[in-house]
């Protein structure tokens, strides 16, 4: 068995759109002529995940995630390229690969609405024709784990968000999918709940060795599950590295903290290019520095110049601030 999960090589999806004209009379000529234009949602995509990674896919609105995704579960045929998922083609062989991978959608459920968890369960068996007596256990274990006793024989209609995502993720898990794609799974649920939900994400990949394949634009997300992330602007691909690489290469920015001894000056805190003082908090000072205007070196010699310094730690800057950056600014 192979150690690749997907590879992708020169993926590319091209739609066909019609252009609307102006006006009322623009309409009608767009009805009687229409006019017909090429919009490139994905450009030549090179791709390789290893089994039991799990990489989070980012990019800012219409930078061709979901467009990509469609083609990796065999929902749309690209215009050209390639891609092989767990050693299928997915828009040729999509029936066969679906019964070995699974998705999440946080803003869409897979659970009937009217339906108690239990009954979607059941259903979700008989669509993957498991074994009853194994469907049984592995239900059984899933509902353990994630804590779904109090919740499988009520409606989903009436289970607050944060339940009703426990549900959908352990159905997620029921065939033992080896490949899983996650789309901003913890959206809209509170700190504790976002994490009890990345600690099961994480205890599945470690005990069965599921492939994560995450959209999100929750630092957290990324930052606590994956350790590889690929960034996608324009339909191409402009960074694949690991996380904390990313860190330092997508802002190139440090963050210095520092705890100056008492009595300091605070019109004395350096000034110069490539230096901001981000925040003074009695002693504790922090100051981010620009990596391509100056160095740490530098920034780090003029306060030992000027200050009597107790601690001084540097860091790469919080994995917030560089998806604010890679979502907010497209790309950068
Ligand atoms: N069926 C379609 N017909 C025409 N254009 C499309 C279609 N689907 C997507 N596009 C276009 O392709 C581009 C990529 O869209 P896609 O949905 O893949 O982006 P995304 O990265 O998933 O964005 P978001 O974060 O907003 O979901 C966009 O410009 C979008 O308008």
């Amino acid at each position: 068995m192979t150690m690749v999960a997907l590879q992708t090589h020169a993926l590319s999806k091209i739609f066909t759109v019609k252009q609307k004209r102006a006006g009322l009379t623009g309409s009608i000529r767009s009805l009687i002529k229409p006019q017909w234009e090429e919009k490139i949602a994905v450009k030549g995509i090179d791709l390789t995940v290893q089994r039991g990674e799990m990489v989070a896919f980012l990019g800012p609105n219409g930078a061709g995630k979901s467009t990509t995704i469609k083609m990796l579960t065999g929902i749309l045929h690209p215009s050209s390229g390639e891609a092989q998922v767990l050693g299928l083609t997915p828009w040729r062989e999509r029936a066969k690969l679906a019964y070995r991978i699974g998705a999440v959608f946080g803003q869409k459920s897979q659970l009937w609405y009217h339906l108690p968890p239990i009954d979607t369960f059941d259903l979700i068996s008989r669509i993957y024709e498991l074994d009853r007596s194994e469907y049984a256990a592995r239900r059984n274990d899933l509902i353990e784990r994630f804590e779904l006793g109090p919740y499988l024989n009520i409606p989903v209609r009436k289970l607050s968000l944060g339940e009703r995502m426990r549900c959908e993720i352990a159905v997620s898990f029921l065939h033992r999918p080896q490949l899983l794609f996650l789309d901003e799974p913890t959206i809209g649920l509170d700190v504790v709940v976002k994490q009890r939900i990345r600690e099961l994400i994480r205890e599945v990949n470690k005990e069965e060795g599921t492939t994560v394949f995450l959209t999100s634009h929750d630092a957290g997300d990324v930052e606590e599950l994956c350790s590889r992330a690929v960034v996608i602007h324009h339909g191409g691909i402009l960074l694949d590295a690991p996380v904390d690489r990313l860190k330092r290469e997508v802002l190139s920015r440090k963050i210095i903290s520092l705890t100056l001894a008492s009595g300091f000056d605070p019109t004395m805190l350096p000034s110069q290019v490539g230096t901001e003082v981000l925040k003074v908090e009695g002693r504790r000072v922090k100051i981010a520095v620009d990596l391509q205007q100056t160095d740490i070196e530098a920034v780090l010699g003029s306060l030992i110049g000027r200050f009597r310094l107790e601690d001084v730690t540097v860091e790469d800057p919080p994995m917030e601030e560089i998806i604010t950056h890679i979502y907010g600014s497209g790309g950068g």
